[in-house]
Order: structure tokens, then C-alpha cells, then sequence
């Protein structure tokens, strides 16, 4: 027996519960699915269901608003398919499909008037145990859940009409339900259900057929009979799509994974598989009793409370691979404990240079137009910045014939060398710690590098990009728009548009504290630590799979796939010890790829404000010897992101009516604070620093390339003297720290020197030789070096196995797939040819 469609309280569980709080409209409706076979469902075969065979009043009606509302620049139905499509993003019922795991499916669509999205969900009954009881199984039910967040009143009047509709539509759930619930294995295989292959359209390239799902393929058969009889062409097709696509989500035979090193990268990677293939069996290898690698956060006492020290990256930006980071605040519930440096702060808008020998602020809009060119032409650091531009326009583009150039030599012919280094070789020494004259132009400037040959230099490649949009590969393009489509907490991406960065309350360890939380907790996943791994290699019939041997451990454990998230020394170790075919060679799998190290000095002092306000200053390699002969890269203002005790005092708040500030939080909005944003606010704004009274945290960052060939480095003691001499001259600072800790990071900047891309050629050929799709890498040595594009690394390595392509994880080097993508509103017409985002 079915229960009939009942209103139920907006599950917890769903990925959409962040989004409750703010919404302008939500409602939530649950029916008792069948308990015979109803572990075959998956929320993807019912959503397509429920949105896909609706009645024919609802196709009538959905006629009717896409003939009204485009007048509203509201996209018609049609259009709103289109685009997926030309993206390549799914739908179910013309709507994207957001999110998708066997239990929940989330679609929806963000327009000018308003943003939906609806939830496909099964759960344990709430009811207790019903169905037919014959199998033992606890009851599920399905429950559907939509969510609306308006954006004027236009929003709001069509939301009004439209819920009369959505309960009449939500009614008839039960039908579609029962459908799938009374189909067997037996009628499922039978004649008139099946779906042939020829009829399949893999909707992604490389779909392999070896991992069929017999129980989503049940499913999918168990609801696809009556929909097929009608003929209904859009449900055909969608079931078709399904069929091709369900064999990418799971399989009989769980997926059983090594993944080597538990730093970022590798915990990222772990919990990417956990979402994409929820069956897989993970287990993750490190060399060191602790996981997290670098991100590395440290609380110290202090007289009046603790402060908290960062050994390593301290904040996280939300733009381009960020968006990655900032989806972890997310969904590993981080947000709350987020600090966020709004925009117009001072840390956002002074940073410093220091030459020759003082501390000179770069140009930022707020100083305006005068203050700004005043500064450029009186001060010695932008000596000539302003001709080099401007003649830029005129310099001749270098030969084609020229394969790579450093970053010096590049810039420094179209703009001069002065510009290279005062000031351009000071941010590579803040990104990097490395030499302008060593690091690629055509790795770390790929754009400019490009738009010289393409539209004739730096400058016409700019104004290319503003009439025709930015240059990205169709690889970038593709993962833009998916991140688009991600189902955001309103009042979190509202915060993350308007600030430039984030930390958290206990450091970026937390980061890494979260995703070890949530891997325990997934079940499938094993900590194999204080495990360095001694040998990587394949085994199998023809290599089919591959077997990892760790240290201390006589016998190796097979895997079907190995991802390394180890650095090329490390993998280099591991994979040539003994070739993986029959023959012994002692080529390394990765050509040399270098790494500076870096000692970071954190210091704490009494007295606050030792430094002026902003987020810290940068030491070009033009600076004097005498005003840098500790080598220094530049110091960071870390009570830049801090906010004081002050801060938090209420008294002090610019805005202190809470019931204003919580009802703009219900409401979506923001409200800055003292320059901070917090999401939890105004309960508990979060802060680093647990004291009484604020007083001075610095990082001094020591080393990088002016180390490059140094036999020994500073002891502890040399990096505190040599930190304190730094900022004895720079800043006057003359009084003992109160606290300091000081860290030797030995090889952690992997330096992308001049021919990157051919080595990272080289290892990819190598790889796919060698190791036949089984051994992946991931990490920062081959597309960015932050932490965010340790996430970007991570997810397309899962991404790569769970759409079953036989990859290195190398594959996007060099492509020369590029496509232009441009800002577009709402609403806009897509020209043929043309991707159109707004990320
Ligand atoms: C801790 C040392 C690091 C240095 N570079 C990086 C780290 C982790 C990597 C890195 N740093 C920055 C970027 C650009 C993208 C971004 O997230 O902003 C990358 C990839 C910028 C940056 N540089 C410094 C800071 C505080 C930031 C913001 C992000 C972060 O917390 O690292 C200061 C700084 N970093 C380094 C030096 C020598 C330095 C000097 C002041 C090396």
C-alpha cells in the first residue's frame, strides 16, 4: 500500500537545508515508497520521474508562461534547456540538474526574478516501518523539497500564482511513485523495457561500458515502461540519457582507490570520491603521523589569552579555483566559523611594495584618480611603469619560434626592466618566492604569453578580452559554468562577492580538520598514516591494476586506481624503483621540477598597531642588499584578517539594532562590521586571537630563491633574528615578541620554471606509458601552487574517474582548445559560437 502525498518539515539532511533560512518560499512533501525493491531506486531514476511524465495540463501551462514571461525577461523554458545543453550541463525537465548523489537530486535555475531549486531526496521513512513487509526492510520515502529565493517583486508575484500549481503538481507524486514500486527484476528485463544500446546517447565522451549498474539500471527499467508506451518523446529521451548516464554513478563492483599523501590535496581528492562515487573504498597513505601537510595552524598562549600562528597559506581567496574552497565552507558546515576581510577594508586595499627603502602603497580606485598618478610619477618603485605601458602598445611581438621565456625576460621586453624588478618581481616572490628570471612566462602568464603572438601584445590582448570576452580553455570554461550552477547559501556567496578573502576562527587547519571529520565519518574511508609508500606498481592481467606497498608491510594491496598527490621527488622514488613492466629503468616518471623552501617567522607583540594598517608588504629582488641582507621575501600583516577585541565589542559595531542585523541575515543581505563579515553574526563573531587586548601579529616570510643552492638553511634561533632584524629596520619594531614560532617549509613552492609545460608533457606521455590510466596525479607542481588549486587539481582528477577516462591528470596542459567567455545578464542571448558566463 502507498501512503498518500503528505506536507512533512524540510529535511535536515538535504543539501538544501542551508538555503531554508533565507527563502522567500519553501515547502516540502513526502510519499512512502514501497519497500519491495526499493533499495533499487536512485533519487536520479525518481526525479526524472516525477519532473519527466508530468500531466498534460502541465505542459499547457508551461506553454502559457513561456509565451508571457519572457516579456519579463523571463527565460522561456526552451531557452533555459538550450543553454544546458550548449554547456553540457544535464537536465531533468529542461531544469540543470545542481547536485546528484544516490540519495538526493537537486535541479534548479537561477533567473533575473528569481532563483529556485527543488530536491529529490529518499530517506528512511518517518513513519516507521511500512510496505510489504516480506523482506524486512525498513520503509524509505521520497521527499521533495523546493526552495525560492525571490529577487523583486516580480519574483514574488509569479511565485504566488505558481504555488497554486506546484501543490497540484506535488499530488501527483504518488502516481509516478507507484509506477516504479510494483515493477520486479523479472519485468524489467523483459522485452518491451529494454533499452538497446544503439538507442543510448552518452551524453559525456569516454563512457567506458565496463562498470553497468544492474540496480540503477533496474530502477531506471522499473519506472521507464509506461512513459515509453505513451511515447512521449521529451521522457524518452531523458530516460535514454539516464540509461547512459547512470552507468557512470555507480557499479557492481565498488571502486577501490589509493590515494597517496594526506595533505590538502590528498584529503580533497578523498572526499571528491566520496561525493562522486559514494561506493568507492578509499584509502589514503601518509608518510607522517599527521595529515593536513602544510596548512598548519597553531594556537600559542599569550599573557591575556592565545593567539592563533599559521605555519603555512593563512587565507583563501573565493575567486576562480576558489569557488572550490568556498564550497567546502559550505558543505562541510565551516561557514559559521568563517572570518571574512570585506573588500574595502584596509587590508584589502593597502599593500605595500617596500623600495628603495621604504614602504610605498600600490595605486588602489578608493585613493582616486589624482593621489593614485601622483604616486606613480614621484615614486621610484613605478619608474617606468607608466612609458612602458604606453609604449607597450607599440612593441613588436616576439617570433613564433621562441618556445618559452622567463617571466622576466617576457615582461621585461614588452614593458621594461625596471617595472620587472620593482614591482612585478615582487608579487612573484609573494605567489611563488621565486626568481623572475627563472619562472615560465608561458605557465604563469599563459594569457599574455598567447595574446602577444595572437592579437600583437599585452594591451591589445586586454581589449581584445573586453570586446570579446576573456580567453580561457574550454576546460576553464566548462568548470565556470558547472560552479554556477552550485546550489549556494544566498547569505554566504553574498558575503564572498563582497569580500576578498577568508580564514577561519581556528586557522586554515580547520579546513583540514573538517574534511577528516567528514572522511571518518563516510565509512569507507582508511587513515593509513606514519605509511610512507615504497613502491607503486602494476599489477593484473595487462596491467588492470595496480598495487601500492607501503613501508613496514610485507605484502603490497592492490587498487584499481592510485592517485598521488605526492610531490614528483617523492612519486619519482616510489615509481622507479622497479619499472612497471618487465624491464628495470631509472628515467624518473616526472622530469625535475624545483622547489624552494621558505622559513615563515610568525611574532606576536604587546603593543598594537606596530604596523600600518593593510595586509603586508612585498620585497622586490631590486631592493638594496643593505636594506635586505636577512634575504627577506616580505611580511605579512596578520591582524589584517583579525579582528580585534574591539571589533567584537558590540559597543563599537556600526550597526548595533540586532533585530536590523538579523533580519538582513534572514533576508540574505549583508552587513559588514568593522570592515569583517561574519555569517553567524550577531550571536558569536568569530576571531583568531582569543585576548583581552589586541596587540601586533606579523609573518615574516625568509628564503625562496634567494636560498637556491644553499648547503644548510637558518637554525630556528638565525630565522628569529633575522625576522626581527627585518622588521627592526622596516618597521621600527625594537620590542621582544611576546610570542613567535618559526618553520623551515623545506621544498614547498614547486617552481615553475622555463619549459614546464614540456616536462609536465613529458611526465604525461611517461605516465600513460608506464602506468595505463591506473596511476593519476594531482597536487600543485603542475597548474597552481595555492591552495585552491589543490582543490581544482583534486576534483578533476575525481572527476576523470568517475566519468571512467583512463587518465594522468596531465591532460589539460597545453590544450589548445580556448574559447572566449564573457559576462552576460540574465536573459541575454548566447551567440552561436559564444560561451556565455556570469561566474
Ligand atoms: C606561506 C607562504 C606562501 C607563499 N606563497 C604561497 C604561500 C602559501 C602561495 C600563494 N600566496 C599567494 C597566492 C596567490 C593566490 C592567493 O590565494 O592569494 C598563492 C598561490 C598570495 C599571498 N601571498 C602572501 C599572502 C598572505 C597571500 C594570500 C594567501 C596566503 O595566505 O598565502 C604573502 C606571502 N606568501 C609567500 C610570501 C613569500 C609572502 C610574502 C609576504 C609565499
Amino acid at each position: 500500500m502507498l501512503s498518500t502525498v503528505r506536507a512533512v518539515s524540510y529535511p535536515k539532511e538535504s543539501k538544501l537545508s542551508p538555503l531554508y533560512k533565507s527563502a522567500y518560499f519553501i515547502d516540502a512533501f513526502a510519499v512512502t515508497l514501497p519497500a519491495k525493491r526499493h533499495k533499487d531506486y536512485t533519487a536520479d531514476a525518481l526525479a526524472r520521474v516525477v519532473f519527466s511524465d508530468l500531466p498534460t495540463w502541465f505542459t499547457l501551462l508551461m506553454w502559457i508562461r513561456d509565451q508571457v514571461m519572457p516579456i519579463f525577461s523571463v527565460k522561456p523554458s526552451t531557452e533555459i534547456q538550450a543553454a544546458a545543453d550548449k554547456q553540457g550541463i544535464e537536465t531533468i525537465c529542461v531544469f540543470p540538474v545542481l547536485s546528484r548523489e544516490d540519495n538526493e537530486v537537486i535541479v534548479g535555475e537561477n533567473d533575473s526574478h528569481l532563483d529556485f531549486r527543488t530536491s529529490v531526496l529518499i530517506r528512511e521513512s518517518r513513519l516507521g516501518a511500512v510496505g510489504d513487509g516480506d523482506d524486512g526492510v525498513r520503509g524509505r520515502e521520497l521527499v521533495a523539497t523546493t526552495v525560492v529565493h525571490c529577487h523583486g517583486l516580480l519574483g514574488k508575484a509569479y511565485i504566488t500564482v505558481i504555488k497554486v500549481f506546484h501543490v497540484m503538481i506535488v499530488s501527483e507524486f504518488e502516481r509516478y511513485t507507484s509506477a516504479c514500486g510494483y515493477s520486479t527484476p523479472a519485468a524489467a528485463l523483459s522485452a518491451d523495457l529494454h533499452i538497446s544500446q544503439s538507442q543510448i546517447r552518452p551524453s559525456r565522451s569516454n563512457v567506458h561500458d565496463d562498470s553497468h549498474s544492474s540496480s540503477t539500471r533496474l530502477a531506471l527499467s522499473s519506472v521507464a515502461p509506461a512513459m515509453l508506451r505513451r511515447g512521449h518523446g521529451l521522457t524518452t529521451r531523458l530516460i535514454r540519457h539516464h540509461a547512459a548516464n547512470s552507468r557512470l554513478y555507480s557499479t557492481n563492483e565498488p571502486h577501490n582507490i589509493a590515494i597517496l599523501g594526506a595533505g590538502i590535496t590528498g584529503l580533497s581528492t578523498a572526499y571528491y570520491l566520496t561525493q562522486s562515487l559514494p561506493s568507492a573504498n578509499i584509502t589514503l597513505y601518509e608518510s607522517s603521523p599527521r595529515i593536513g601537510g602544510w596548512l598548519s595552524s597553531h594556537r600559542v598562549p599569550v599573557k591575556d589569552g592565545t593567539i592563533l600562528f599559521e605555519a603555512g597559506p593563512r587565507t583563501l581567496r573565493p575567486n576562480g579555483n576558489g569557488v572550490l574552497a568556498a564550497r567546502l565552507l559550505q558543505e562541510l558546515g565551516l561557514a559559521k566559523d568563517a572570518i571574512f576581510a570585506q573588500r574595502t577594508g584596509p587590508a584589502a586595499k593597502n599593500r605595500y611594495v617596500y623600495y628603495p627603502d621604504r614602504m610605498v602603497r600600490m595605486p588602489h580606485p578608493s585613493f582616486g584618480l589624482s593621489e593614485n598618478i601622483w604616486n606613480m610619477l614621484t615614486e621610484p618603485v613605478f619608474a617606468g611603469t607608466l612609458w612602458g605601458v604606453a609604449s607597450e602598445f607599440f612593441t613588436a611581438a616576439r617570433s613564433d619560434s621562441v618556445q618559452d621565456e622567463s617571466v622576466g625576460d617576457f615582461f621585461g621586453r614588452r614593458l621594461g626592466k625596471q617595472p620587472v624588478d620593482r614591482l612585478l618581481s615582487a608579487v612573484l616572490h609573494g605567489i611563488y618566492a621565486g626568481d623572475a628570471y627563472q619562472l615560465s612566462a608561458k605557465s604563469l602568464f599563459p594569457t599574455q604569453w598567447h595574446d602577444e603572438l595572437q592579437t600583437g601584445g599585452i594591451l591589445r590582448g586586454v581589449l581584445k578580452a573586453q570586446a570579446d570576452g576573456r580567453r580561457v580553455t574550454r576546460h576553464e570554461a566548462d568548470f565556470l559554468l558547472e560552479m554556477k550552477y552550485y546550489a549556494w547559501d544566498p547569505l554566504l556567496k553574498a558575503t564572498l562577492v563582497e569580500n576578498t578573502c577568508w580564514t577561519l576562527k581556528d586557522g586554515l587547519q580547520a579546513l583540514v580538520d573538517g574534511l577528516t571529520r567528514h572522511l571518518l565519518g563516510h565509512g569507507s574511508v582508511t587513515f593509513k598514516t606514519s605509511s610512507p609508500v615504497e613502491e607503486v606498481k602494476l599489477s593484473g592481467q595487462n596491467g588492470s591494476t595496480i598495487d601500492v606497498l607501503a613501508k613496514g608491510t610485507e605484502k603490497p594491496e592492490t587498487y584499481r586506481h592510485v592517485i598521488s598527490a605526492l610531490s614528483p621527488t617523492h612519486l619519482n622514488q616510489v615509481t622507479t624503483s622497479s619499472s612497471t613492466t618487465s624491464t628495470t629503468t631509472s628515467t624518473p616518471l616526472i622530469p625535475t621540477i624545483p622547489a624552494v623552501t621558505v622559513m615563515t617567522v610568525n611574532l606576536y607583540f604587546r603593543t598594537p598597531d606596530l604596523n600600518p594598517p593593510g595586509f603586508g608588504y612585498l620585497i622586490p629582488r631590486a631592493t638594496p642588499f643593505e636594506q635586505n641582507p636577512e634575504r627577506a621575501l616580505g611580511v605579512v600583516f596578520d591582524t589584517a584578517y583579525s579582528p580585534s577585541p574591539k571589533d567584537l565589542d558590540f559597543a563599537n559595531w556600526q550597526i548595533t539594532d540586532t533585530s536590523q542585523l538579523q533580519a538582513a541575515r534572514e533576508a540574505g543581505q549583508l552587513i559588514n562590521v568593522n570592515d569583517f563579515a561574519w555569517l553567524n553574526m550577531p550571536e558569536r563573531p568569530n576571531a583568531q586571537d582569543d585576548v583581552k587586548e589586541r596587540g601586533t601579529k606579523v609573518t615574516v616570510m625568509l628564503g625562496g630563491h634567494w636560498w637556491d643552492g644553499w648547503p644548510s638553511f637558518p637554525s630556528e634561533k638565525e630565522g628569529l633574528a633575522l625576522a626581527r632584524s627585518v622588521l627592526e629596520r622596516h618597521l621600527n619594531i625594537k620590542e621582544e615578541p611576546e610570542a613567535y614560532m618559526v618553520n623551515l617549509q623545506s621544498d614547498c613552492i614547486p617552481q615553475y620554471t622555463v619549459g614546464h609545460e614540456d616536462r609536465l608533457k613529458t611526465a604525461h606521455g611517461r605516465l600513460q606509458q608506464q602506468y595505463k590510466g591506473r596511476l593519476r596525479v594531482a597536487g600543485n607542481w603542475m597548474a597552481g601552487v595555492g591552495v585552491n588549486d589543490c582543490l581544482r587539481s583534486a576534483w578533476d582528477v575525481v572527476r576523470s574517474i568517475k566519468d571512467n577516462r583512463d587518465e594522468t591528470g596531465l591532460e589539460k596542459v597545453a590544450t589548445d582548445e580556448w574559447v572566449r567567455i564573457k559576462a552576460v545578464k540574465p536573459g541575454d542571448p548566447v551567440k552561436e559560437g559564444e560561451r556565455g558566463t556570469t561566474v
